[in-house]
């Protein structure tokens, strides 16, 4: 697997102030924040990957969740229409950047609202999350634009969480793996496995072997083991407060550009 760049973008100093909807507001340590996220983009760096910082948006809390502001296939990107209005200045210079990188742009635009976080990409197959974020008219832009690349767009519902992907990941072999209790209906994904805990349905694929994770889910990590992976563990809590996972503290640039 060719894994070489992702858009990465700074904490706010507002951060503590970012959206919550699921969970209980808790406080959040915004130097400790700070640390967090540096250590996420040195194992990104460990793992051979090169990262681009897209310019900070300090008056945007939830900035830092950068893979919400697009959804990345081939050699396009597709600028999402945040579902939260407070969120859509946030994409301005996430498209400046990855359009740097070579990329085409596309954009999702009114009455389509979309997140980033809501898709997830298992080989040309594109589950499209429905439900809080992202609505029916995003989800039919978003397979205008990538039907013609090839991806074949599903759309699965989404209530128990904030986006797809906070429910649901696919591991390197496409396996969609989820903790049951959060996902609205397994029977939507080709394959699916159980995994024991919230945030370990959360992964991040460095390589074919290595799965960036959080060090919330040690019990998933000890079954990834046994699958024989290996498990690249950071602490994320402080992003977890606000609803972030791993996977959307970055954009990966996957696609032959
Ligand atoms: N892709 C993601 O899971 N993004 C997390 C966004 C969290 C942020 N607090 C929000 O509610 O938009």
């Amino acid at each position: 697997m060719a894994t070489v760049r992702a858009l990465v973008r700074r904490p706010s100093p507002r951060l503590a102030e970012g959206l919550v909807t699921h969970i209980e507001r808790v406080p959040v340590d915004t130097d400790l924040a700070v640390r967090q996220w540096q250590q996420y983009v040195d194992a990104l760096g460990d793992a051979g990957w090169s990262t681009i910082e897209v310019p900070p948006i300090d008056e945007c809390p939830d900035g830092v969740f950068v893979e919400d502001t697009m959804v990345v296939y081939g050699d396009l990107a597709v600028i999402a229409h945040a579902g939260a209005t407070e969120r859509r200045p946030e994409a301005a210079a996430a498209e400046a950047a990855v359009a740097a990188q070579g990329y085409r742009i596309a954009r999702i635009g009114e009455p389509g609202t979309l997140d980033g976080g809501d898709i997830l990409k298992v080989g040309t197959t594109v589950y499209a999350g429905l439900g809080g974020r992202t609505n029916e008219a995003g989800i039919t832009q978003l397979r205008e634009h990538l039907e013609p690349l090839g991806a074949d767009v599903i759309a699965v519902p989404v209530t128990k969480v904030l986006h797809l992907k906070s429910a649901v990941t696919a591991l390197p072999d496409g396996t969609v793996i989820g903790y049951e209790p959060l996902v609205d209906d397994a029977s939507a994904f080709k394959s699916f496995r159980a995994v024991p805990e919230e945030s370990g349905a959360h992964v991040v694929l460095l390589d074919d072997k290595h799965l960036l994770m959080a060090a919330s889910a040690p019990k998933t990590a000890d079954l990834f083991r046994e699958l024989g992976f290996t498990p690249v563990v950071v602490d994320i809590s402080e992003f977890e407060k606000l609803e972030g996972c791993v996977t959307c503290l970055s954009v990966r640039l996957r696609g032959a550009v």
